[in-house]
C-alpha cells in the first residue's frame, strides 16, 4: 500500500510484461492497492467486479486483456488463435454492457488481429501488433482527454461553481479524465473553480474517487449527497453541470451513471447549462436513440450494504440500474476531443 501518491501518477490501467496492473478502485480512498490480471478471464472478472471502472478505463483494460490472451497462445496456429480471441472478445464484452468504449476497443483489437492474420505474418508478429494496438488505444485516450479539457475550459469563468457526478477523472481514463479534465487544466492555468461532487449513490464514485483525485490535485472540491443537487443550484452555488458518458446514441441521448438524468432535469429548471464531456469513442453511431442502449443492472447488495455494513433490512428488494439515459434535448452541449457540439446532434452519425 502507498499513500504518498500524486494525482499525476494516476494510472488505473497499466500494461506490464505479463499482466495488466489495475488500481483496485473498490478500496479507494482508504487504500491504494492493485490487482494484476493475466488473461482475458481475469481481466473480465476485474471489470465486472469494478476493480476498474469508467468507460475509457474499462476499454483499455479490455484491450490489454485481449492482448494478454493472445500472448498466452503464441504457439497456436492463426486459425486456432482466432477462435481463442473470439471467445476472449465475447467474455470481455459481457463483463459490462453499457459503456460502448469497451466493445469499440475489442472490435478494434479483433480487426487488428484479422488484418495481421490476412498478411500471413507469424503469430509472434500478430501478438506484437496486438500489444501495439492496445497501447495505442491508451495513448489516444490521453490525448483526447486533454483536448476535451481544453474545450471545457472555454466554458468556465474564474470563481465559477460547477457540479459533477460520478468519477470521470484520471481513474476512469488514461489521464486527466473527461468531465474532470477541465478542472485539472484550470488548476494548471491558475483559474479557480469551485467543484461540487455528487457522492453518487450507490457506489459512491463521487465521494470516494472524484473527491480523492481532485483533493490531491489541489482543486477546490466539496462533496454533497445526490439529493442536495437541487439545493446547491437554487442557492446559486453552481452555474454549470458537467458529466461524462458511457454511451452517446446517434441523436445525442446519453447513458451515464444513474442520477445523471435527474441533474439534467434540475439544470433545465434552474436555467443552468448541462454539459456532457466524452471522447468520440463513447459515441455509438449505430444506436439511433437512447432507448437502444443496454442498461446494466447491478447486484442488490451495492445498495443495501456499504463496506460490509448492512443499511437496509435483510430480505428487502432493491433495484439497482447502474445508468440512466438523459434525453438529448436536456443537454446544452456535448464536448469531445474535436470540439463543442450543440443540438440537434444528428451529425454524430458520422
Ligand atoms: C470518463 S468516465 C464516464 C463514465 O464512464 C462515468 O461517468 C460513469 O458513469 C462510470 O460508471 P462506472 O459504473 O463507475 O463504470
Amino acid at each position: 500500500m502507498r499513500r504518498d501518491f500524486s494525482v499525476h501518477d494516476v494510472r488505473p490501467v497499466e500494461l506490464r510484461e505479463e499482466d495488466v496492473r489495475l488500481i483496485d478502485q473498490r478500496m479507494l480512498p482508504e487504500e491504494l492497492v492493485y490487482v494484476d490480471a493475466r488473461d482475458a478471464q481475469e481481466t473480465a472478472e476485474a471489470i465486472r467486479a469494478m476493480v476498474v471502472r469508467g468507460a475509457p478505463a474499462i476499454a483499455m483494460a479490455g484491450a490489454f486483456g485481449f492482448y494478454l490472451e493472445a500472448s498466452r497462445h503464441f504457439s497456436e496456429t492463426p486459425a486456432r488463435l482466432e477462435e481463442v480471441l473470439m471467445d476472449a472478445q465475447a467474455l470481455l464484452l459481457a463483463s459490462r454492457p453499457t459503456a460502448v468504449n469497451l466493445s469499440g476497443a475489442l472490435s478494434r483489437m479483433m480487426d487488428t488481429f484479422r488484418t495481421l492474420a490476412l498478411r500471413e505474418v507469424s503469430v509472434d508478429a500478430i501478438v506484437r501488433g496486438l500489444r501495439e494496438e492496445a497501447l495505442a488505444i491508451q495513448a489516444e485516450d490521453e490525448v483526447s482527454c486533454r483536448q476535451i479539457g481544453e474545450h471545457l475550459l472555454t466554458l468556465y469563468e474564474e470563481g465559477m461553481g460547477v457540479l459533477t457526478h460520478c468519477n470521470t477523472g484520471g481513474l476512469a481514463t488514461s489521464r486527466y479524465g473527461t468531465a474532470l479534465a477541465g478542472f485539472y487544466l484550470a488548476k494548471e492555468r491558475g483559474m479557480a473553480l469551485r467543484v461540487y461532487a455528487d457522492e453518487t449513490r450507490p457506489y459512491l464514485q463521487g465521494s470516494r474517487l472524484t473527491a480523492w483525485e481532485l483533493l490531491q490535485a489541489g482543486v477546490d472540491v466539496t462533496v454533497i449527497c445526490d439529493n442536495m443537487a437541487a439545493t446547491v443550484m437554487a442557492q446559486g452555488l453552481v452555474r454549470a453541470v458537467v458529466v461524462g458518458a458511457d454511451r452517446i446514441a446517434a441523436n445525442g441521448d446519453t447513458a451515464n451513471k444513474i442520477g445523471t438524468m435527474g441533474l439534467a432535469v434540475l439544470a433545465r429548471h434552474f436555467g443552468i447549462p448541462f454539459y456532457v464531456a466524452a471522447p468520440t469513442s463513447t459515441i455509438d453511431p449505430v444506436t439511433a436513440t437512447g432507448s437502444g442502449i443496454p442498461i446494466e443492472t447491478r447486484p442488490e447488495d451495492e445498495l443495501t450494504v456499504i463496506r460490509g455494513a448492512r443499511i437496509a433490512p435483510v430480505g428487502v428488494a432493491a433495484y439497482n440500474p447502474a445508468f440512466d439515459v438523459t434525453p438529448n434535448e436536456l443537454i446544452t452541449a456535448i464536448i469531445t476531443e474535436t470540439g463543442i457540439y450543440r443540438g440537434p446532434y444528428a451529425f454524430l452519425r458520422l
